[in-house]
């Protein structure tokens, strides 16, 4: 068997139309131009390529888009200050801190500042609460990228074993909330969880999120399942660019999975995209507009 290449950068160029598409609809309708505030703390290059490819999409689907660097010793008291300001800002509907930001500051506390109708980033406790407790909210962009990827395989994943290896607040966690919603059968797992091979075998759909490079291996998965690698490791090649693996290795996946996401080309192209949905929907929840059609 030969797994289906499931091509995230095809069904995200998709999203990003129907997105570009219900903006367009918005701004004649309605007057309202959705707008992203992107927040990026020191100068990260990996996170300085995401910010930019966050600016370009963001524009190209007809938003408005602000960006804010800040030097990487900026005081929590300031960019606390910004947030503020953005949560005051009428023409910003969505508000992202990339991540990770620098170690001398407070991920939680700098979260918990951003306006929760604003956070598109799904990472506000009011959001997350909402999520775990079944009621509509802002959800996390991997994890809804997840979702879609899943369901350009499976119409419908109810009642389908599921693992979720990973338990991050930015996708493990709030992946297991969206798989229950849709019905799935869950078996939540981590780094410490004993014999992983195990519980993958029963899996129909594997989702890996842990980190670590091709750390699932082909023999663990169930004939035909679903794989969809959610991890970006950068692997240094002596006097070359980095490898870009993610954490199924791919090659021995391959064989078993009945379809799986590749690293680059899979999860990581729906991130952006869901954030294009997010800032669309926070727009039109705040204008008190019905949810769009995306
Ligand atoms: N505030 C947030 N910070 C971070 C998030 C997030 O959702 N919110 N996610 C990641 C980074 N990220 C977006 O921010 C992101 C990661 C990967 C990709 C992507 O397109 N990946 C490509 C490979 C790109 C590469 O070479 O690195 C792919 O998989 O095809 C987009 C966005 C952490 N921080
Ligand atoms: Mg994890």
């Amino acid at each position: 068997m030969t797994a289906r290449i499931i091509d995230g950068k095809v069904i995200a160029a998709e999203l990003r139309g129907r997105v570009a598409d219900e903006v367009a609809r918005v701004r004649r309708d309605h007057q309202l131009t959705p707008g992203l505030a992107v927040v990026l703390v020191g100068n990260d290059p990996a996170s300085e390529v995401y910010v930019r490819s966050k600016h370009t999409q963001t524009q190209a689907a007809g938003m408005a888009s602000f960006e804010h660097k800040l030097p990487a010793d900026v005081s929590e008291g300031d960019l606390l200050v910004l947030i503020a300001r953005l949560n005051h800002d009428p023409r910003v509907h969505g508000i992202l801190v990339q991540l990770p930001l620098p170690k001398t500051l407070h991920t939680e506390t700098i979260i918990n500042a951003i306006d929760p109708a604003k956070d598109v980033d799904g990472l506000h406790p009011n959001n997350a609460g909402r999520l775990a407790g079944g009621f509509a909210a802002l959800s996390p962009c991997t994890p809804l990228g997840c979702i879609i990827l899943t369901k350009s395989v499976h119409a419908s994943i109810e009642g389908m074993n599921a693992i979720v290896i990973g338990r991050s607040n930015l996708v493990g966690r709030p992946l297991v909330q969206l798989l229950l919603n849709e019905n799935a059968t869950v078996t939540i797992a981590h780094s410490r969880s004993r014999d992983l091979a195990k519980l993958c075998a029963q899996a129909d759909l594997v989702y890996a999120a842990v980190g670590r490079p091709e750390m699932v291996r082909g023999d663990w998965l169930k004939l035909g399942a679903t794989v969809i690698d959610v991890g970006i490791n950068r692997i240094p090649v002596p006097g070359a660019k980095p490898k870009l693996v993610g954490d199924v290795a791919f090659q021995e996946a391959l064989d078993v999975a009945g379809a799986i996401t590749p690293v680059p080309g899979g999860v990581g192209q729906m991130t952006v995209a869901c954030l294009l949905v997010n800032t669309l929907r926070a727009a039109c929840a705040i204008h008190g507009l019905p949810a769009p059609a995306v």
